[in-house]
């Protein structure tokens, strides 16, 4: 629970970075909150799951990669009308696999130095991230 007593949604959100300084968003397909917005790809951590665990599990489903590894970015929180969420967003640099939409959303690479994605609308919480990102020397 959190100051305005709404349970915590506990998502992990993993933003894969390649060689050449690009990272992956993705849309958010139809049915869901929030449906055409961009996000970074992830989900909801499943009870006794831990951030890795489920990271691992989220992009495998929406994405069809295998992780090795994550670096945590930071976790931040959101208080959305549909939910009060936190985020905890790694940083991912090696995967198996090519990324592909396999619930049939889009997906872009954006350049990590560009000011603002060429895609829009973004996720109300996906912003902050995304500054945390530009600010990492990576
Ligand atoms: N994956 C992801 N979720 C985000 C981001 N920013 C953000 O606020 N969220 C919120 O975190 C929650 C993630 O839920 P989700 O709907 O993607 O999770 P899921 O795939 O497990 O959903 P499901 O229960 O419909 O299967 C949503 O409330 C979403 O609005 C982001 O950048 N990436």
């Amino acid at each position: 629970m959190n100051e305005s007593n709404r349970p915590i949604t506990e998502v992990a959100a993993g933003i894969l970075l390649d060689a050449e300084g690009r990272y992956l968003l993705g849309q958010r397909p139809e049915g869901k909150p929030y449906a055409g917005y961009w996000e970074v790809p992830g989900g909801k951590i499943e009870s006794g799951e831990s951030v890795f665990a489920a990271l691992k599990r989220e992009l495998r489903e929406e994405l069809g990669i295998d992780i090795e590894s994550s670096e945590e970015l930071v976790v931040l929180e959101h208080d959305y009308p549909h939910a009060y969420v936190r985020l905890h967003v790694s940083i991912i640099r090696k995967w198996s696999g090519v990324p592909e939409g396999c619930e049939g959303q889009l997906l872009s690479w954006q350049i990590l130095g560009d000011a603002i994605p060429t895609v829009e609308p973004l996720l109300p919480a996906a912003w902050p991230m995304l500054e945390k990102l530009r600010l990492l020397k990576v």
